[in-house]
């Protein structure tokens, strides 16, 4: 590393534009937006950490041992997953100061990332580290964090009220007791808002080789007999049920693609029995998928839920590290993906149905201009989802307000989504955001596209009326 340590600056226009005429009205718009509350409707925060709210552990299990983004470039760096404690791994304080000192060693590899703008705004804003990250200062930080977790002030739920966290949504599995949420709902010390989020992937992919126990599962939870299709459907839409009446406001999906098709009830049938058999072709069991999407559409236009899709993840791309760390461990790839014939069949019998919300979110940016923002920009039910996961950036985003407002405006997108299990960077990643729509709608302003009060309104809609709009919040 050939800098050498020196005082942590954040700088108060990061990220704003450079013209001194234009970075004036970014500041203005942002002071108007930077502290209001955060409205989070899709993440990955464990609930349990809220409801139990235990001390976060040391600084490498709260900081690096989560984050996928944090330590997939260290491996790449070269650094053992192991030795960041990746996968549920438990260090002991050697190896977890080891662990961060590793961070500290390759910070250089995270110039010009988000992960750094997010991890120095943490380390400055929320616990209050002078030094910037380097191998000379590893120690002392880790110290200094160490200290500031042991404190009450820094257990989850003390955190959630100072971050002023609104609504937080967790991502959960159909058949989950919800036993967190249940307890956070009765606790009358508890007064934000955190709620399920219906994920349902694994139970409508009859290609997998756990269908038949999942749909036993998902069964079970439902107290319904999921030996039938007609069972399994009614099994999904109770679960779906259970999960709005715990403060669920929207399902996720996140599959290979997003075709839709509409097979007839005997058809479906016939499919879901062989699946049960383990006996469905590879083509039965991708007709099923894209079937189920439709049907999910058809129960949230009649239980209200808002509707997710994520696609087009290659997940799980290195076997070796599946096997060894487990899913979600810094190895899904994006890959090419198409909305506008893929969605046409849903859409076509959705589209215009009254109080139906579809988020749709990408990986492959070139489809926000060409199909996202188009579709939004018709239907109704349509809405342009936040950039997502290696698009949550700067250069991304910027392109993003590029790509989708000249078609869709900005009332028809979601608000942003932090998507994340960093739950220390969600304040971090909603003020990335901030500055950058500050900056957006300063340029605006700045060619007399905007006046500066209607760049103010829009600024204050995106983090407050927008995301509850379109979420149903
Ligand atoms: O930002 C990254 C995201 O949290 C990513 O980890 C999730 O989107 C997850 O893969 C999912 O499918 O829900």
């Amino acid at each position: 590393m050939t800098a050498t340590a020196r005082p942590l600056v954040l700088d108060p226009d990061r990220l704003f534009p450079a013209d001194p005429a234009v970075r004036s009205v970014a500041r203005r718009l942002h002071e108007a937006v930077r502290d209001l509350p955060i409205i989070s409707p899709h993440g990955h925060v464990p609930p349990q950490w809220l409801a139990d709210d235990v001390p976060f552990g040391d600084p490498t299990s709260l900081l690096i041992s989560p984050d996928h983004y944090i330590y997939r470039l260290l491996h790449a760096q070269g650094v053992a997953l192991e030795e960041l404690g990746v996968g549920g791994g438990t260090l002991d304080e050697t190896q977890s100061r080891r662990a961060f000192r590793l961070l500290a060693e390759h910070w250089p590899a995270f110039r010009g990332t988000p992960s750094r703008f997010w991890l120095e705004s943490e380390l400055g804003e929320v616990f209050g580290i002078g030094q910037r990250l380097h191998v000379d200062t590893a120690d002392a930080i880790y110290d200094q964090i160490a200290e500031r977790l042991a404190s009450p002030d820094f257990r989850p739920r003390a955190l959630l009220d100072r971050f002023d966290i609104a609504v937080l949504a967790t991502t959960d599995d159909p058949a989950d007791d919800l036993r967190h949420h249940a307890a956070l709902r009765e606790d009358p010390a508890f007064t934000r808002r955190v709620i399920p989020t219906f994920r349902p992937d694994r139970y409508l992919e009859p290609a997998r080789a756990d269908f038949a126990e999942l749909a036993t599962a998902l069964g079970r939870a439902a107290g319904i007999d999921t030996g039938s299709y007609a069972g399994y459907l009614a099994a999904l839409e109770e679960r779906r049920r259970t999960f709005k009446a715990l403060g669920a406001v929207s399902s996720d999906h996140s599959h290979a693609d997003v075709v839709t098709l509409s097979l007839d009830e005997a058809e479906a049938a016939r499919i879901y029995a062989a699946a049960l058999r383990g006996e469905a072709t590879e083509a039965e069991a991708t007709a099923f998928r894209r079937h189920m999407l439709v049907e999910m559409a058809r129960m949230a236009t009649e239980d209200g839920l808002v509707m997710t899709l994520h696609p087009a993840v290659h997940r799980n791309h290195h076997t070796a590290t599946l096997e060894r760390f487990g899913p979600d461990t810094g190895h899904d790839i994006p890959y090419a993906t198409e909305f506008t014939r893929g969605l046409q069949p849903l859409l076509d019998r959705f589209g215009t149905a009254d109080g139906f919300h579809l988020v749709l979110f990408t990986l492959d940016e070139t489809v926000y201009s060409r199909e996202i923002a188009p579709l939004a920009g018709f239907y109704p039910s349509v809405y342009v989802g936040a950039p997502w996961w290696f698009l949550d950036a700067p250069e991304a985003i910027r392109r993003f307000r590029g790509a989708a407002t000249e078609t869709a405006g900005f009332y028809r997108t979601s608000g942003f989504i932090d998507d994340t299990r960093a739950f220390m960077s969600i304040p971090a990643r909603h003020d990335m955001s901030r500055r950058l729509d500050s900056a957006y709608l300063a340029q605006l302003v700045a060619e007399h596209r905007l006046d500066e009060e209607e760049a103010l309104e829009t600024a204050i809609d995106l983090v407050t009326t927008i995301p509850r709009k379109t979420f149903k919040l």
